[in-house]
């Protein structure tokens, strides 16, 4: 069963989300000497900055320890304002402290923007380098997945109903229809999401209240972020806000 963390402010979220971080990455260190994470798009960056760039982050984050990858990526340029590598590096990339040891971070390849299975077979190569060789057992293991919950359910770009939802071989696929623009796409798949460590999802604000409603009213149900909670079960944490969890019935759920 998944955990459901509300909190009475951003701020109250931010810093536990930072406490949750600092202790994941602590327990990555100690395993392998590194911090890999996928870090999704959407509202997903601005909070993670709030979170880790705060005063109480000083000292706490061993940036030169993170390798980050993305849970999603839209097949766009880089400096694209759909990029999800041009919004974390806008919201927080960028305003790392001057000084600090720099993170590894790895954007999709551009040279293949207009070939969406070429895009992401390569960053399937990316992970593999990263990771593990492929094969047909092995899959990539993140210590952690920073995860969005879009307003229809869907997570990094897995939306409802859709067949990318039975892929169970590769571990990046392309989606060229995605209901949310732009179409086109690459994404984490459900197989590598099984096998992380941990996964957080935040979700904030009124406009999310419905869906969380429906996530965690029928565990059984085949929303994506549902089906991430069922595989994950209590390896996931949800951190969200008393707008976005109002009316939300769940045995596991924290009021902070
Ligand atoms: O398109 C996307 O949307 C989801 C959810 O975004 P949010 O703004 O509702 O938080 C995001 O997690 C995903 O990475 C992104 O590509």
């Amino acid at each position: 069963m998944a955990h459901l963390n509300a909190y009475a402010s951003k701020d109250a979220l931010a810093s536990a989300l930072l406490a949750f971080i600092v202790e994941r990455q602590s327990h990555a260190i100690n395993r392998h000497d590194r911090f890999q994470v996928a870090v999704s798009g959407g509202s997903l960056p601005s909070i993670l900055a709030q979170a880790l760039l705060s005063e109480e982050a000083e000292g706490q984050i061993v940036w030169d320890k993170w390798q980050i990858f993305f849970a999603d990526e839209r097949a766009v340029p880089l400096d694209d304002e759909d990029s999800n590598f041009g919004l974390l590096k806008k919201e927080l990339l960028d305003k790392l402290p001057e000084g600090t040891p720099q993170p590894t971070v790895v954007p999709i390849d551009t040279d293949y923007l207009d070939d969406t299975q070429e895009l992401a077979d390569q960053y399937e190569q990316a992970l593999v380098r990263y990771f593990a060789p492929r094969d047909s057992v092995l899959k990539p293991i993140f210590d952690l997945l920073l995860l969005g919950c879009g307003p229809d359910g869907h997570t990094c770009s897995l939306f409802p109903g859709h067949e990318l939802l039975r892929e169970n071989d590769a571990w990046v696929a392309p989606i060229e229809d995605s209901p949310k623009p732009p179409p086109k796409r690459i994404t984490l798949t459900l197989p590598v999401i099984k096998h992380a460590i941990k996964a957080v999802f935040v979700a904030t604000g009124a406009g999310k209240q419905e869906i969380l409603k429906q996530i965690f009213g029928d565990p059984e149900g085949g929303l994506p972020c549902t089906l991430v909670n069922h595989v994950l079960e209590d390896k996931v944490t949800w951190f969200v806000d008393y707008p976005a969890v109002e009316g939300v019935v769940y045995h596991k759920k924290s009021l902070l």
